[in-house]
């Protein structure tokens, strides 16, 4: 606590008792510099006094007292200016706060009728310099308590402004009194103007009378703001100011709902980036795929990825993503077939407030919602019940989507990658799916082989998930054994590189060594080779029924219309005719 924070007030409150009083005033701090002074003592300012002066000793004593004789005063025979000194009379009084003396004030006379003054009142002006003292001493205390609540707002100031949300206090008649930085970011308006405003400008439907007068707490009520050419949907909260349980107006806090998304997303699925090097496979037709799918993600094309189970369609999905110059906004995947069909639609579009019996308040986002901006991979597509597709059909169409119970389309920008294990041709040519919403989804069409056509990509497959696994699992298994690779290789693979995976987790499970054997894998794949080299001594096949084999995979591959017939007549390299004949000549069920 220093006198040096308050100078000129001191410096103004001795130039007024100089000027009443006709005496001259100084006043020094408690490390004895003179802050404050009138006629000689003016140009001393800043200056220290002597240590042993009456200033130390009002000081250190705590106490007034009057000097009517200096050089003959006790106080006066130490201090080092005894002999130049050319004072008549002096009173002193320390400054003090609580007990403790921070600084002292005297009033000095330099001409006999100045000290005559001193001497005649002198009860009177240790009384009237005692209240200057004091009235001092309260000008610091109300500086100290002035700086506090500058301190403390400028805290609370730099508190609101690193919240990442905008906040705004209105009085009772809802006009802007205070405000956050993100505020004006938020709403695209500068401090001038946001000073003028009034909550309806900012949330239009708003019952500022109902919400003061119930004193009511709000969470997460959505609302649309269109001001100033910028518009966006946002959530607020809102609490009333009270003082003595009277309502005083409503500090608000606002988020823009893409970016609360956002911030989901990133917490959420952040973590999974694929790249197109984590497809593993040299294959040709692999490769091809690969190339295609890379050109894919430069677009914004909508792709439809089919392939089997398991082929890995959705890892071609996220690279296409994390490949495409959305990489750092949300990648949303939903498989439509996991999901009821009563709650697939307000999955996919989110719900409104009060949309059905046990919709949540404030309603909630869908995964178009939470993929703005980004991507969503619609797994199982062919799935998605026919309602639905005319839905989906106007986003595609329209980029809007109609959230369940609500009455406007909301803009909407997602880049739609959808997959299928199914024909979806055929079921669109057969009815089951609509016709223009494959056509729609089909602009990019990747189609992934499944990997009984592409067993070259096997051994490497082998090796890298043998890798995947020793690290999941702690192992260190190296190396497969030649007639355990066998297998692998001649295995068909029905739930593709997802069966591949986990026999491989299984035999690494299973193995004891460095080296995975026949014995370590599953038992399906065993028995295959059991019946393999079975069939093996059982002798030899007739040509006879291997032409008749080859026929029945033939129709089964191709189909029985006229076209598969030409097809599969093709590929056993026979004419049609002769293929109708073998037909019956088999005895062959089409
Ligand atoms: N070429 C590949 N390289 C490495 N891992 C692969 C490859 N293909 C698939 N996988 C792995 O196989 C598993 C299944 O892949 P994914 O889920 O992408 O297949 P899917 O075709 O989407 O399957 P479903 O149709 O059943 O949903 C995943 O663990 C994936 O990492």
């Amino acid at each position: 606590m220093s006198l040096s924070k308050i100078v000129s007030s001191v410096q103004n409150i001795s130039e007024a008792i100089s000027s009443v009083l006709k005496i001259d005033v100084t006043v020094v701090d408690d490390c004895l510099n003179r802050i404050a002074g009138t006629g000689r003592y003016k140009q001393c300012i800043g200056e220290s006094v002597s240590k042993n002066s009456v200033f130390s000793f009002a000081l250190c004593k705590g106490e007034s007292f009057i000097i009517e004789n200096p050089g003959q005063h006790a106080v006066c025979l130490k201090c080092e200016a005894l002999k130049t000194c050319s004072e008549r009379a002096e009173v002193c009084c320390p400054i003090k706060v609580g007990n403790r003396a921070i600084g002292a004030i005297g009033l000095i006379a330099f001409e006999e009728e100045q000290r005559n003054a001193i001497i005649n009142d002198k009860d009177n002006l240790i009384e009237f310099l005692n209240r200057m003292a004091d009235l001092i001493s309260s000008k610091l205390l109300e500086q100290e308590n002035t700086d506090k609540i500058e301190l403390l707002v400028k805290n609370l100031e730099t508190v609101i402004d690193s919240v990442d949300k905008g906040i705004i206090s209105v009085d009772h008649d809802g006009r802007v009194s205070r405000y956050n930085k993100k505020a004006l970011q938020l709403f695209h308006i500068d401090e001038e103007e946001i000073l003028n405003m009034n909550i309806k400008d900012f949330i239009e439907n708003i019952n500022l009378n109902n919400l003061m007068g119930h004193n009511k707490v709000v969470k997460n009520r959505q609302f649309t703001y269109k001001q100033n050419h910028h518009q966006f949907r946002g959530v607020f909260d809102s609490n009333p100011i009270k003082i003595d349980d009277k309502p005083f107006g409503m500090v608000f806090t606002f988020s823009n709902i893409s970016e609360v998304l956002n911030t989901v997303n990133k917490i959420t699925t952040g973590a999974i980036v694929t790249g197109f090097d984590s497809i593993i496979g040299e294959s040709h037709c692999l490769k091809d795929v690969k190339t295609e799918a890379e050109k894919a993600s430069n677009s914004t094309s909508t792709v439809l990825i089919q392939g089997e189970s398991g082929t890995g369609k959705e890892l071609f999905a996220r690279a296409i993503h994390f490949h495409s110059d959305r990489c750092c906004k949300p990648f949303i995947p939903i498989n439509c077939a996991a999901i009821p069909e009563q709650l697939l639609e307000s999955e996919l579009f989110g719900y409104e407030e009060g949309a059905f019996t046990g919709a949540r308040r404030g309603g909630k986002a869908g995964k178009f919602e939470l993929a703005n901006k980004g991507t969503i991979f619609l797994d199982e597509i062919g799935d998605l019940p026919l309602h639905l597709q005319a839905k989906l059909l106007r986003v595609v169409q329209e980029n809007v989507i109609e959230k369940v119970g609500g009455k406007d389309y909301i803009p909407i920008d997602v880049r739609i990658i959808a997959a299928t294990h199914k024909d979806l041709e055929t079921k669109a040519f057969e009815g089951e799916f609509r016709q223009d919403l494959f056509y729609r989804l089909n602009v990019i069409p990747v189609n992934i082989p499944s990997l009984r056509e592409r067993k070259e990509d096997i051994v490497i497959l082998v090796q890298y998930l043998l890798n995947k696994c020793n690290k999941k699992l702690g192992k260190n298994i190296k190396e497969i054994s030649p007639c355990a690779l066998d297998i692998l290789k001649n295995y068909q693979w029905p739930g593709n590189v997802r069966e591949l995976e986990n026999s491989i987790e299984y035999a690494v499970n299973m193995c004891r060594g460095n080296e995975i054997q026949v014995i370590d894998l599953p038992n399906r794949l065993k028995n295959i080779c059991k019946s393999f080299k079975e069939t093996e001594f059982e002798g030899i096949t007739s040509i006879k029924d291997l032409e008749k084999r080859e026929i029945e995979k033939a129709l089964k591959h191709f189909g029985n219309t006229k076209q598969a017939i030409t097809n599969a007549a093709e590929s056993l390299g026979i004419g049609r005719a002769t293929l109708y004949r073998k037909i019956k000549e088999y005895n062959i069920n089409q």
